[in-house]
């Protein structure tokens, strides 16, 4: 009956890389104060019994590392072991255990990159799993069943936190001190509840399979980085990125992406110089920012990152980039995507 019965489940990987889902603190009132990425996959899966009764679960521990320090290299190497366990057949859907602070960034990339219609989804927690009311266990739940529920194919990489289902594209963190953390400007796409899934939205922009990058082409993400706008702002970080090697700069602008007229004559220089500038938003959960609206960006020959947030435009200028260097193609690539 036993075996009947896992027959029946799907089969869901656990890839745990870390974060506070894997925190732990000194006593049950340390729900800000601990230590991130302390407890291995077994003991996740270990916590949450009912697991069990929703798939065939197994782990495996990727990297141990609070999420801020995730480098490219850790990117790449996450991305491609799911696209091979994505690649095997017995495998249904994945699940990615993750620090809260780059979480965004990662499913962003993953989403861009997987070609796949299996269900990827991303998860953390904003409470270690010591602290009283930790949220980890029922967010990995709620992970749990979203991969294993063959309504969530096709979809794009998935982040399920506080109930609800958030398309990896559009969500991003939002308060750092509630459980209700990730926000999306648009949204989200659906509630898991009970371990039930309630789809209202599906994504408008290109992800997974149906996008032209691939994981298994990608051997190496070139080096974009991000400056931040604000009153009596300067070109120096500008300049001293550019200088340290980055071949595109994001401007995490003010508003709509709008650069001070102490910064726009560096910017100009160094597109010029083949630097790409693309023109984001710092605003909190609703930045949307226009081409030739605030800055002449035809003239400039700039990009603008439309609604994607500074960190997201990191994301897709890096993916963009391994395959053209034309600032028209990056547009149309931040449109698309
Ligand atoms: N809530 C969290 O996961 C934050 C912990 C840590 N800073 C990380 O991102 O891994």
């Amino acid at each position: 009956k036993e075996a009947e019965q896992q027959q029946k489940l799907a089969n869901v990987v656990i890839l745990a890389t870390g974060g506070t889902i894997a925190g732990a603190g000194a006593s049950a009132a340390n729900s800000a104060t601990y230590q991130a990425a302390k407890l291995g996959v077994d003991k996740l899966i270990a916590g949450v019994p009912e697991l069990a009764t929703l798939a065939n679960v197994r782990g495996e521990q990727v990297m141990q590392i609070a999420s801020e320090s995730i480098s490219n290299d850790d990117l790449l190497k996450l991305g491609k072991r799911v696209a091979e366990l994505a690649d095997s057949k017995d495998v249904d859907g994945i699940v990615i255990t993750h620090g809260t602070d780059t979480l965004e960034e990662t499913a962003y990339f993953l989403n861009l990159v997987e070609k796949t219609d299996k269900p990827i989804v991303v998860v953390g927690s904003m409470r270690p799993g010591t602290a009283m009311s930790a949220d980890g266990m029922l967010n990995l739940y709620n992970a749990v069943a979203v991969a294993s529920d063959k309504q969530s194919r096709g979809k794009g990489v998935l982040v399920t936190m506080n109930d609800e289902i958030q398309s990896g594209r559009d969500v991003s963190k939002s308060v750092n001190i509630k459980t209700e953390a990730f926000k999306s400007a648009w949204g989200p796409m659906g509630m898991v509840v009970e371990g039930k899934s309630y789809w209202f939205r599906l994504p408008a922009k290109r992800h997974t399979v149906n996008s032209e990058f691939d994981i298994k082409q990608i051997s190496a993400l070139p080096q974009v980085d991000i400056a931040y706008g604000y009153g009596n702002v300067t070109d120096t970080a500008y300049k001293a990125l550019a200088q340290n090697g980055a071949k595109a700069l994001i401007h995490a602008g003010t508003g709509n992406g709008s650069v001070s007229s102490r910064v726009v004559p560096a910017l100009q220089e160094l597109r010029k110089n083949g630097v790409q500038i693309i023109r984001s938003s710092h605003v909190n959960q609703g930045g949307f920012v226009l081409r030739n609206a605030e800055q002449p960006d035809d003239k400039n020959d700039w990009v603008v990152a439309h609604d994607l947030n500074p960190q997201k435009a990191r994301i897709l200028a890096m993916v963009a980039m391994t395959k053209t260097q034309d600032s028209k193609e990056l547009q149309r690539i931040f449109w698309e995507y």
